[in-house]
């Protein structure tokens, strides 16, 4: 499979080539040339396989010409033989419609894991017998930047320098990342919002001086390698509810529009999606963008549910593409646009397109809390606040009431226990596999919100070895 950016300009890669880039050198994303299409049949063929097996069938034609099967049923093995439930991805039913799709059983209880276990493997295989290092710079919310460091920790030829907003990470989330001491890891906590960590690691990327210094690389969902992955599971669900015989709809708490393409390409391939639905919190850019076409970026409002405190979702750049027959041209028009002003609109053309299938709902603090009981009373399950505010926004769905709805459960509710005890009154107890997590000595850099300090950090700390 040859993949291309949405930009048009950069030059065209393979999987191997593509997933080492992270981010194309025109400052696109790389996409792959064609969506391939699954039949019924095939389909149909998935039910009863097993979560690895289930993987090696979707990933297979991202990865032609560069990996086996074999070789990436073996990746698979390696990846997911670390989570803690047999199915990888169980679903567990709330009432006779409703349905949770748990995707934290992995080593770090977030759904990152599926992916970043996957790339961790994939990094290691690509980098084997080279003398190539790569230097990954991540920026993180709170939940990729435990799944990326728990992914690479110690391993050689790479090296990861990740970006958190101080204070604005739950502390376990930012303990699962400092209390990790192998040399190759340094966390860096900046003085800013998500977006501002964000922009910094895609303008690295964009720098002549960087790149002429290291090998850069991303662990974020600008990665193609990342998005592959999290499609897999929505075939997994699909397949257990009824498909292809019966369409499903999905509900996914959203930030960065990664969790969320993964599920429209998954419609591409072929599963029989109704709808999706972006569940966002106050930081509504995508849901003002897909009811309004109003693409701008306003103040990032911390809340209860910090993964999502984002206003700036690099993956609806991939939507864009799609939605404009593919117009490379147009998108980097877009783009500049919106770096030059922090706003764009979108075309009436292209909202109709995306409203074909997808839907959208803001879900606010109370909202989220009465979603987080409404699990806990009737479905009997505690969930996290991100997942709370994706039930939320299901169970406001207007749909078919044949077809089932699928929440994404993102997050393991210990990740978040003061938001969850003051919604349900329940404080979760940290999971045994955690460990002592806050007894171990923390280490990370604090560094202001500027490009140019953590810029020097990081090839000062690479330069070093
Ligand atoms: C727990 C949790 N839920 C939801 C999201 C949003 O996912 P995405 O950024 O892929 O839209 C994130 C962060 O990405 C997260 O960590
Ligand atoms: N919510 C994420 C933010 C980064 O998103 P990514 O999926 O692009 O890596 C986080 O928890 O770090």
């Amino acid at each position: 499979m040859d993949y291309i950016s949405t930009r048009g300009s950069a030059p065209t890669l393979d999987f191997r080539a593509a997933t080492l880039a992270g981010l194309a050198s025109d400052g696109g994303l790389y996409v792959p040339a064609a969506w391939p299409r699954l039949g019924t049949d095939d389909i149909r063929a998935l039910a009863g396989l097993d979560y690895v097996e289930t993987a090696v069938r979707i990933m297979a034609p991202f990865v032609a010409g560069v990996l086996s099967e074999d070789e990436l049923r073996a990746l698979c093995r390696a990846a997911y033989g670390r989570f803690s439930h047999d199915a990888v991805t169980p679903l567990v039913q709330l009432d006779h419609r409703h349905w949770l799709l748990e995707l934290f059983h992995g080593p770090t209880l977030a759904f990152k894991d599926v992916a970043l276990q996957l790339l961790g493997q994939l990094f290691e295989t690509f980098l084997a017998g080279g003398d190539r290092d790569i230097t990954i710079v991540g920026a993180t919310s709170g939940d990729t930047g435990s799944a990326a460091i728990e992914a690479v920790a110690g391993r050689e030829h790479i090296r990861i320098f990740m970006l958190h907003p101080e204070g604005r990470v739950s502390d376990v989330q930012r303990r699962q990342m400092t209390t990790v001491l192998a040399p190759n890891v340094h966390n860096i906590a900046i003085d800013g919002s998500f977006d501002d960590a964000q922009a910094m690691v895609k303008r690295l990327f964009g720098d002549e001086e960087a790149r002429n210094r290291v090998t850069l690389s991303a662990v974020n969902s600008i990665n193609w390698a990342r998005l592959m992955a999290q499609i897999v599971y929505y075939f997994y669900a699909g397949v257990r509810l009824g498909a292809p015989d019966r369409e499903i709809a999905f509900s996914v708490p959203t930030g960065n529009f990664g969790d969320v393409f993964a599920g429209y390409v998954a419609a591409q391939m072929g599963l029989p999606v109704a709808k999706l639905v972006v569940a966002t919190n106050v930081n509504d850019i995508l849901h003002r963008a897909l009811t309004r076409g109003d693409y701008s970026a306003g103040h990032v409002t911390p809340t209860a549910t910090p993964s999502m405190d984002i206003q700036v979702s690099s993956n609806f750049e991939r939507l864009l593409f799609d939605l404009s027959g593919r117009d490379g041209g147009a998108i980097r028009r877009m783009m500049a646009e919106f770096d030059a002003s922090r706003a764009m609109s979108i075309p009436e053309d292209m909202l109709a397109g995306a409203r074909r299938l997808f839907s959208s709902a803001r879900i606010d603090g109370d909202e989220m809390a009465l979603a987080l009981r409404w699990a806990q009373e009737r479905g009997g399950q505690l969930i996290d606040p991100h997942s709370a505010v994706g039930l939320a926004a299901a169970r406001a769905l207007e749909i078919d009431a044949d077809v089932p709805v699928v929440t994404l459960a993102t997050a393991h509710p210990a990740k978040f226990p003061d938001a969850v005890e003051r919604a349900s009154g329940v404080r979760p107890p940290l999971p045994a596999r955690l460990g002592n997590l806050f007894d171990r000595e923390e280490r990370y850099e604090k560094l202001p919100g500027d490009y140019d300090a953590v810029k020097a950090y990081i090839l000062a700390e690479a330069a070093r070895g």
